[in-house]
């Protein structure tokens, strides 16, 4: 069983399939710690807050109400909520604390592609089609390391940057890990005037990519 934090439908907006239409899938549980993570109502699985799998998905507002789904729950769901989208963005909480094996391959055989949202500190366990964005997390406060397996494993790398140390962390993932990826993406924290100009400055000088999370200039999920 996954434990479901919310569904909902929307447009991706990070990294190399911003603008794909696509169904969220935000799982419950994460013990990466960031300091500045943007979905924190996520991170603890308090059995208080167990709701149904129709409850997660009427939410209006960010909360910490999760329910038990099978892959089979979640793909009828889709069903029932007439989705259109082809693409499903598998989030959290950290999604790889989960096997995602039974849920992209069921999703796969019924022609959607997938991808997931990963910090890298768990072993990735899903198919070789899936596209996996990992986003190294150094550092943080629940001293999780990033596998080398999953810089491997990563169709892309993306990392959130506020100051000129997490550039630096991450030039050191990369050394340390023997990995060049082929798609460096940075993400300015929160949006923040400072973060966006050293974001686009390293873009410049590195020759890596911009990732501006679309859907909060938008102001939707
Ligand atoms: C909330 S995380 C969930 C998936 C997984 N735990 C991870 O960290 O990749 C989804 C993405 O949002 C990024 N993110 C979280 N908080 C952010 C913030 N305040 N500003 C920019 N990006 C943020 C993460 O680095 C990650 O790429
Ligand atoms: N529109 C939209 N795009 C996203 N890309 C990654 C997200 C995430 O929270 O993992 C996210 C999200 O929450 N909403
Ligand atoms: S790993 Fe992802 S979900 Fe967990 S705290 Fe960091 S950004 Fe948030
Ligand atoms: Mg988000």
């Amino acid at each position: 069983m996954y434990k479901v934090n919310e569904v909902f439908e929307t447009i991706q907006g990070e990294a190399s399939y911003t603008g794909m239409p696509s169904i969220f899938v935000r799982l419950q549980g994460c013990p990466v710690g960031c300091a500045w993570c943007d979905t924190k109502q996520t991170w603890d699985v308090n059995d208080t807050y167990l709701v149904s799998l129709e409850t997660t998905v009427e939410k209006k507002a960010d909360s910490e109400l999760w329910a038990n789904a099978s892959a089979e729950d979640i793909f009828a769901l889709f069903q029932a909520r007439g989705y259109q989208a082809k693409h499903v963005v598998i989030t959290g909480g950290e999604p790889c604390m989960f096997d995602l094996n039974p849920l992209c391959t069921l999703l796969h055989a019924n022609g959607y592609s997938t991808q997931i949202e990963t910090s890298g500190t768990f072993e990735i366990l899903a198919p070789a089609e899936t596209w996996v964005t990992v986003s190294p997390k150094i550092n943080m406060r629940g001293g999780y390391k990033v596998l080398t397996s999953a810089m491997q494993r990563a169709d892309e790398i993306k990392h959130p940057v506020a100051m000129q140390k997490h550039v630096d962390e991450l030039e050191q993932l990369f050394a340390d890990s023997g990995v060049t990826p082929k798609l460096v993406y940075l993400q300015p924290i929160s949006q923040k005037a400072k973060a966006t100009k050293l974001a686009i400055d390293t873009c410049k000088a590195k020759n890596w990519r911009l990732s501006v999370q679309v859907h909060k200039y938008l102001g939707i999920n």
